[in-house]
């Protein structure tokens, strides 16, 4: 809805997750959140996790507020405020500086946001919700432009859900951020027998969020320096990988780059856990796999926290999700889950399978 007249303006908008292979861990510079590594990652399909988010401007509103998940929070997150001056700055630039006579520039806005997933458990939550938001501000205020730099400003990872299939954010080395942007690697219709499982080990949030995380990480581990200079040799291999489609190759990249984030959380002081036995059993459970079949079948990776998320080729989906649901047998609702899950045409070649 989009009525001046009326004095209301209200956009509604909904965005992705994406779920890092090469993961983002440490800022170089904790303001314009530029990255100490770039990082790679796979958007999923919005049809099964998304953010959504309506932004509402109007002379009537008194202040700027904000709702998540129903629930109100404050407006004075310094994030927040980023994100919304930067896209205003837009808006004046668009206007000549002129904002006497934009009367939108003086309006107060309201935001709500919802997401159909748990938030801040580690699955990226914060990458769909401030990619969500910079997209809704940006339709609200009529700016265009890349708005791969303005979500790095809500959530570094959020950069990279401005994008569909195969995103690397690159770390950039301008000092006032201006090349960290994320691109496209390659569309969401390159690999069509690509397949994503979400195993949901916990949905509750988690004890220590991602940005104080790296920041602990960064300020305490000594191996973070090594994993540093590792990720750009990773990343390049990575890269390679998905554009030939080596699945291989592509999934034992993304185990190391899993286990390397989880060695630097573990060495950071004190140390940093995410991943739970249930966590470690599944890591267990895919090498096992792996090897029973003498080749690399199925890949996973944890976020900032105990889920799974498992890449592996559309073929081997059944023979997997059954030895899951033998090792961890769901109960009856989530079973059908699956299945809907397996059955559900979508736009998109990757599917998400929620397990909890
Ligand atoms: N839809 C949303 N709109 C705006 N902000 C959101 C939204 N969803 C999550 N956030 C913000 O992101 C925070 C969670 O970020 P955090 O990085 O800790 O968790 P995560 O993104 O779920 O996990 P990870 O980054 O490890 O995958 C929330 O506390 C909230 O501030
Ligand atoms: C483990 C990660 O998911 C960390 C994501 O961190 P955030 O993007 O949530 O951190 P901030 O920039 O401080 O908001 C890895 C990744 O997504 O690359």
């Amino acid at each position: 809805m989009d009525n001046m007249e009326d004095n209301i303006k209200c956009v509604t908008c909904t965005a992705p997750v994406n779920i890092a292979v090469i993961k983002y861990w440490g800022k170089r510079d904790e303001e314009l959140v530029l990255p100490v590594n770039s990082s790679v990652s796979v958007t999923l399909d919005q049809a099964q996790l998304r953010a959504k988010t309506t932004v509402m401007a109007s002379p009537s509103f008194p202040n700027d507020r904000m709702w998540l998940n129903g629930k109100e929070q404050s407006m004075d997150s310094k994030r927040i405020q980023n994100l919304l001056n930067e896209i205003k700055q837009w808006r004046k630039e668009k206007h000549n500086g002129d904002t006497c006579t934009d009367g939108l520039l003086m309006w107060k806005v309201h935001i709500c946001s919802e997401n159909n997933f748990p938030t801040a458990a580690g699955l990226a939550s914060s990458a769909a919700g401030y990619a969500c938001l910079a997209y809704s501000l940006a339709k609200l205020y009529n700016v265009e432009g890349d708005l791969s730099a303005i979500a790095r400003r809500g959530s570094g990872s959020a950069c990279r859900s401005m994008y569909g299939g195969f995103v690397e954010w690159d770390m950039g080395s301008q000092e006032d951020g201006s090349d960290s942007v994320s691109r496209q690697i390659a569309s969401e219709n390159h690999w069509p027998e690509l397949r994503v499982l979400l195993l949901v080990v916990s949905d509750q949030q988690k004890s220590m969020g991602s940005t104080e995380g790296m920041q602990a990480t960064l300020k305490t581990s000594q191996l973070m320096d090594r994993r540093i200079q590792c990720v750009p040799e990773s990343v390049e291999k990575i890269k390679e990988a998905i554009l030939k489609k080596d699945f291989k190759t592509f999934a034992e990249i993304t185990m190391k780059d899993s286990n390397q984030f989880h060695a630097v959380c573990l060495d950071s002081c004190p140390p940093i856990f995410y991943l739970t036995d249930v966590s470690k059993q599944i890591i267990q459970l895919v090498h096992a796999f792996n090897s029973s079949c003498g080749i690399t079948k199925v890949a996973y990776t944890f976020d900032a926290g105990p889920n799974a998320c498992l890449y592996l080729l559309e073929e081997d989906v059944g023979r997997v999700l059954s030895l899951i649901c033998h090792f961890f047998p769901p109960d009856k609702d989530d079973l059908n889950t699956f299945v809907q899950g397996l059955q559900t045409p979508s736009i998109s070649p990757l599917k998400v399978l929620l397990w909890t």
